[in-house]
């Protein structure tokens, strides 16, 4: 069941997350639930302290397709977690006019889950975005400069949350990218890029007609790229050397249409991503081969190599494009093991 609110804004914690115990999956039981068989498909496209921005799939008989409606979460749901990206059944007035409040009765299953906790203890797991088919991480080739550890991290939540990654590198135009997207081959992650100087044919490619989740640090050029990708999103673009702008403040996620279909969901209210939901095990078993090597490893083995794991199986993979990603996976579980969930955190006001 939901766990405590949030009350640790300090740490640039967002409204719009909803916090899960985690091993307890996403969707708490409730006590017989009203069928609502007449509730209509809507999708979650924006969350702002207890209401939802929803908007309709289908027509229906007192509304159409593309209506959007604002919804409160029905009473029977109790505090089931409904994020951006959550497809729901609503029901009451759908007619989308001012003023007027819908209810979600349904929550569907989810696809896929990005999945993040505040830092490396929390106990508490919180769902980013749902059903994103792809993870867009958006990485500056300088100014501010590529970290390493926070793709990293990027990666691991893609992987154990089941969506797809793509590095987006922006700011080619100012350092040369290849030594830095050199780094992922071995993952075989695909790289773009889609700074200002850049054709973005290759990522509408990727993204259009499905749900994409957006993330990178403060700075790199996020809403440049939100701006090209949806004209009409009129989000501000600001300067790197600027004060930090918001950080506490309520930014929520919020999914923004494409035209040629499909969503791309911002989220500029996260600003850390702690891990601590994570095993290394659940990053390995996102690649079958390497799952299936994992098994002759000594019980408990974190992959890591030696000292730690002199024995682990990752060593003595003889395939050598295996082993070069065994060896990647190994990197990723590293990052895991920094135990620095503020990746996201460290941008404008860091003195570094
Ligand atoms: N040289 C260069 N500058 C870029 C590029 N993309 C964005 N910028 C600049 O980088 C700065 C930051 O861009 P934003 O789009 O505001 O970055 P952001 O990631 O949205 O940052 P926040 O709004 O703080 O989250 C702006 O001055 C942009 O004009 C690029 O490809 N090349
Ligand atoms: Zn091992």
């Amino acid at each position: 069941m939901a766990g405590r609110r949030g009350t640790s804004g300090a740490r640039g914690w967002d409204e719009s997350d909803v916090r899960i115990r985690p091993g307890k999956g996403s969707r708490p039981r409730t006590k017989r639930r009203p069928s609502h068989d007449d509730a209509a498909a809507a999708m979650v496209v924006s969350v702002d302290r207890g209401r939802w921005g929803c908007v309709l799939l289908d027509d229906g008989p007192t509304h159409a397709a593309g209506t959007r409606v604002v919804t409160m979460r029905a009473r029977e749901l109790g505090r089931t977690p409904i994020v951006v990206g959550d497809h729901v059944g609503v029901v009451g007035d759908l007619t989308g006019a001012r003023d007027t409040l819908a209810r979600i009765v349904r929550v569907e299953e989810r696809s896929t889950v990005l999945r993040r906790t505040a830092d490396d203890s929390d106990p508490y797991e919180r769902v980013v975005v749902a059903n994103a088919e792809r993870l867009l991480i958006v990485v500056a080739v300088a100014d501010p400069p590529p970290r390493a550890g926070f793709v990293a991290r990027a990666l691991v939540a893609a992987y154990t949350g089941g969506l797809t990654p793509v590095l987006c590198l922006t700011k080619g135009d100012l350092d040369d990218p290849s030594v830095f997207a050199a780094e992922f081959t071995a993952l075989d992650v695909p790289v773009l890029m889609v700074g200002v100087d850049d054709d973005l044919a290759e990522l509408h490619e990727t993204i259009d007609g499905r749900i994409s989740a957006l993330i990178g640090h403060s700075g790199v050029g996020k809403s440049t790229l939100v701006n090209r990708l949806v004209p009409d999103a009129g989000r501000a673009t600001g300067v790197v050397s600027g004060v930090g702008k918001g950080r506490h403040t309520s930014t929520q996620s919020v999914a923004l249409e494409l035209g040629a279909g499909g969503w791309v969901v911002d989220t500029p209210g996260i600003r850390s991503f702690g891990l601590a939901h994570v095993s290394p095990d659940d990053v390995v078993a996102a690649f079958s081969d390497l799952h299936e090597i994992a098994e002759d490893c000594p019980r408990g083995c974190t992959h890591q190599g030696p000292p730690a794991d002199p024995e682990c199986a990752f060593d003595s993979i003889e395939d050598p494009a295996t082993h070069r990603r065994a060896l990647a996976v190994r990197e990723l579980l590293g990052a895991l093991q920094s135990n620095d969930p503020w990746e996201l955190g460290q941008d404008r006001n860091d003195p570094a």
